[in-house]
């Protein structure tokens, strides 16, 4: 039998289940019902009803397993997070208590009648409070990757990795707004993305149906257009742009939010997706590239630093030091990577002769 085939079972129905959440939460949203972080990030009731259930359903299907959630619920214990603190167990039981569906388990805790109380819906976001490490197995989740896509309607995803002794093992990934048929913008929405380490990637519908099996063409950097973020502060714009002019690239970037960019690249469009730091000390999240990593390699892609290194997953809740992410098919990755490393240089010696 495929190793992790329950794993992965679990990981398309609880990512199935989160997106018809915060799907459900976006038409709903009112003013009131989003947060600013300490680090100035928004986060709204629905990446906190997506992390209870997806940590609650995780506790009864593998309660040995410890996990790495971006959310916490010490906000929303005070006084001060009771309106909001309602507004989610009313979100996440309405999540919870929806009807089975093909591949559902109620022994996970859901269908009708499963409702919990307060204490436990809190109880199990913070079970997402795991430090994370280099043994075992642990999931990570980012419960609305790209909150500020969500707000805005765009792109954004919910993302789910089993990791096993610090490498990703399993990529889950929902994205919601994203057209089935990327030839058809238009046409209809929504899409589950789900790799296992040596069983390639595929992609589903909305209910988790039809899966197709996905990779990354042979293509030539010319073709290259680049996948990047929308927003500035996360991934520099500008050097992206020196690298596609040392590549010769005449394609414009495809600008969107979240982790769909790893499923765009994934189905094969881009050829390429750049995250270079803007300088300001960021450390990258595990939550925000385990799936997409997996989902990459098994569609045939390569990911690494802008040194050429593989990401570590086993340095906590962050990848350490950042330097970058470069995501790209086989046949342009080296290709990719040696421009940024000359751009690289190139910057370091501009710096150097302005401060001479
Ligand atoms: N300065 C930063 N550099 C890189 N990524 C960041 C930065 N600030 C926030 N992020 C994270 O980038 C991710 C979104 O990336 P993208 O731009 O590709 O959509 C979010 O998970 C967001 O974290 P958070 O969830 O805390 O807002
Ligand atoms: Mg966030
Ligand atoms: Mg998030
Ligand atoms: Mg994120």
């Amino acid at each position: 039998m495929s190793q992790y085939t329950a794993e992965r079972k679990f990981g398309l129905a609880a990512v199935r289940r989160a997106c018809a959440l915060t799907d459900s939460v976006f038409n709903k949203l009112v003013k009131n019902e989003t947060l600013v972080k300490g680090d100035k990030s928004p986060v709204t009731v629905g990446d906190y009803a997506a992390q209870a259930l997806v940590c609650s359903m995780l506790q009864r299907a593998f309660p040995d397993d410890l996990v790495v959630g971006e959310e916490d619920a010490a906000d929303l214990r005070e006084e001060s997070g009771r309106g909001m603190r309602e507004r989610i167990i009313e979100l996440a039981n309405e999540a919870i208590v929806s009807p089975l569906k093909d591949g559902d388990d109620p022994a996970w805790g859901v269908g009708p009648g499963a409702e919990q109380d307060a204490a436990s819906l809190l109880d199990a976001i913070d079970r997402g409070n795991h430090e994370g490490g280099k043994t075992g197995r642990m999931w990570t989740l980012d419960p609305i990757d790209g909150t500020k896509g969500f707000l805005r309607g765009e792109q954004y995803a919910v993302c789910l990795s089993l990791i096993v002794d610090a490498k990703p093992v399993l990529g889950v990934i929902g994205c919601p707004n994203l057209p089935v048929d990327p030839s058809k913008p238009d046409g209809a929405k929504g899409c589950i993305f789900v790799a296992t380490k040596g069983q390639g990637a595929y992609q589903y519908d909305h209910e988790g149906l039809s899966p197709k099996s996905i990779s990354i063409p042979h293509i030539s950097t010319a073709d290259i257009s680049f996948l990047e973020s929308v927003e500035a502060a996360h991934s520099s714009h500008g050097f992206n742009a020196r690298v596609a002019e040392q590549l010769k690239v005449c394609k414009s970037p495809v600008r969107m939010d979240s982790q769909a960019k790893y499923c765009c690249l994934a189905r094969g469009e881009g050829g390429a997706y750049l995250r270079m730091p803007t300088g300001v000390g960021y450390r990258e999240k595990i939550w925000d590239h385990a799936s997409g990593q997996v989902l990459v390699e098994e569609s045939g892609g390569v990911v690494s630093d802008s040194r050429g290194q593989s990401l570590d997953f086993g340095l906590g809740r962050t990848l350490g030091e950042n330097f970058g992410i470069i995501a790209a098919g086989k046949s342009v990755h080296s290709h990719v990577l040696e421009a940024v490393q000359t751009a690289r240089a190139e910057e370091d010696d501009n710096k150097a002769k302005a401060h001479a």
